[in-house]
This record gives C-alpha cells, structure tokens and sequence, in this order.
C-alpha cells in the first residue's frame, strides 16, 4: 500500500485530499504536514510519495526537499511553469528513482477544456482566457490558465497563427488584463465561485467559447487519486493530468 504525505494537509485541498485518501482501500496516509510542522516526520513516518498543496512561495522548496529524499511527489500547488518544471528535471539528474508528476488542474473538466482549447485556438484570429475563482486564492493567474496559454501559444506557435489582433493603446487600469506568451489572461476572484475557466475564441463574424465549472473540491478527488496511484510508474518529470486520461 503506498504511504502518503500531505503537504498542506490543513488547508482546503488537504482537507478534501486527506479524506479521500483515508477513504482509499490503496492508500494511506502517512503524515499531515502543515504550516510549523516538521518535514522529518515524512521520513519518519516513511511516506513514500508526497502530495504537495503548499502555497506557491514555499512549495517549490518542498518538492526539491522531497526529491533529495528519495521521495515521488505529485505537485497539486499552482504556478509550476515551464521554467519550473525545468529546475525540476535538473534536481532528478541526481536523483533517477524519484518521479514527480505536476497537476496544473484535477478535475477532468479543466483538463478537457485545455485540450479543446488547444485543438481550436489555430483556427481562430483571437484567444482569450478568463479565470474564476474563489477570493481566498493567493496567485493570479490560476496554474489551470497558465497550463492553457502555455499550450494554446505553443499551438498557435506551430501553425505559424499571427498574434491576436488588439488595437488598445491607453490601459492606465490594467483592464486588459496580463499577457502570457501572447495570450490574454483575466482574473476574476469573486465569492460563490470555487474555480472555472473560460476560453474564447474569435473569427471576423464568429465567436467560441469554452467553460468548465468546478462546483466543490470533490470533482478534484478521482484525479488526486489516480495522480498518486499513477506517480511511481511515471518516470523522471511528467506534467498534466492528460497522461493519466489517456488523452497524450
Ligand atoms: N491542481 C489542482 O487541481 C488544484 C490546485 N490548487 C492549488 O493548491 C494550492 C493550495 O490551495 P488551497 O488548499 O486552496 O490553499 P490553502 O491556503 O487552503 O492551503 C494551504 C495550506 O498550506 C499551509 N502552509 C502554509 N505554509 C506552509 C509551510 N511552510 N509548510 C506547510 N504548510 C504550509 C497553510 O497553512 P496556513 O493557512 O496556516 O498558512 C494551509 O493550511 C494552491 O496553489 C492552489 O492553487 C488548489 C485546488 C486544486
Ligand atoms: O486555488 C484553487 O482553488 C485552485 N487552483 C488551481 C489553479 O490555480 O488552477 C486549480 C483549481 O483551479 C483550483
């Protein structure tokens, strides 16, 4: 049975994940890490793979933590971008029997939305992306929509596609929101939502669009599960829930 450590484990993903672990005939849970606690105690307590919802400044330091120990860890945490991903891979150079599997989105939803996403942004002059969710969120943007302008830019990249047309030239707000790798991204933090997406899309006459919803944490839970069951056989660095769909 494979030994889990939480990290983060007081905080709303901990929560939800440690529950459903614990609900898990496959797994257990090992220790719950959180804020003051003591990393020896995944040692200690001899978790063989992390699951890692830190917030964002102190999770990278983690999960370098976690590879020196010998220690598989899946990344829930937002913001690992490609550069982070990129540090990554030159920690396991020293270290070939740790797998780590970064999950920008859990819920199956998001994650087919960023695939239609990418299949459809070559075809359309404009993309946009807005983000939804709850005010509690410490980081803009969503890891969910950097994983889709990342990809949809690389997309758009290949088919050789022009940027979207935009003809502002006064934003003294900011109300056009942040630029990544030429998309545009929104971010929206309003009471009710939890997370959700839109990605649109845009011809001369035409417009598409895009959305999924996660209503509560538990649409999250049958990724959170089949990440760490995944984890020990996904060699060296791997990112995006796709791989455990089927959908690479
Ligand atoms: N991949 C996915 O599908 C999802 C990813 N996320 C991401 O997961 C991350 C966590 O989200 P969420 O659970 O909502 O956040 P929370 O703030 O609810 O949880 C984070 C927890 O980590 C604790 N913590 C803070 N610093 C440390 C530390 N140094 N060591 C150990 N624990 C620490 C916090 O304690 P305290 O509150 O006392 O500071 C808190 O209990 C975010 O980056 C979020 O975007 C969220 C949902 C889904
Ligand atoms: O903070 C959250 O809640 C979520 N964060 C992740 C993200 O940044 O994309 C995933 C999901 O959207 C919920």
């Amino acid at each position: 049975m494979n030994q889990i450590a939480v990290l983060g484990a007081r905080g709303r993903m901990g929560v939800a994940s440690v529950r459903a672990i614990e609900a898990s005939p496959d797994l257990n849970v090992a220790a719950e890490i959180d804020l003051h606690d003591d990393l020896h105690d995944i040692i200690d307590r001899k978790a063989d793979i992390a699951l890692v919802f830190t917030p964002p400044d102190v999770a990278h330091d983690h999960v370098q933590w976690c590879i020196k120990q010998g220690i598989h860890v899946v990344v829930g945490t937002s913001g690992f971008d490609e550069a982070s991903v990129e540090r990554i891979r030159a920690a396991l150079v020293d270290h070939s029997d740790v797998n780590v599997f970064v999950v920008p989105n859990f819920s199956v939803g998001a994650v087919l939305m960023t695939k239609f996403a990418t299949q459809a942004a070559p075809f359309f002059e404009s993309v946009e992306i807005i983000e939804f969710h709850h005010p509690g969120k410490v980081d803009a943007p969503s890891g969910t929509a950097l994983r889709t302008a990342e990809v949809v830019a690389r997309a758009r990249n290949e088919a050789g596609c022009a940027p979207s047309p935009d003809a502002t030239v006064l934003d003294p707000y900011g109300a056009r929101g942040g630029q990544i790798e030429g998309i545009g991204v929104h971010s929206i933090r309003v009471s009710g939502f939890m997370s959700s997406q839109e990605v649109l899309l845009g011809n001369e006459g035409e417009t598409m669009t895009l959305r999924y919803d996660s209503i509560s944490r538990e649409s999250l839970m049958p990724g959170v599960l089949s990440s760490l069951r995944a984890v020990p056989n996904l060699p060296g660095v791997t990112v995006g829930l796709e791989v455990v769909l089927g959908l690479d």
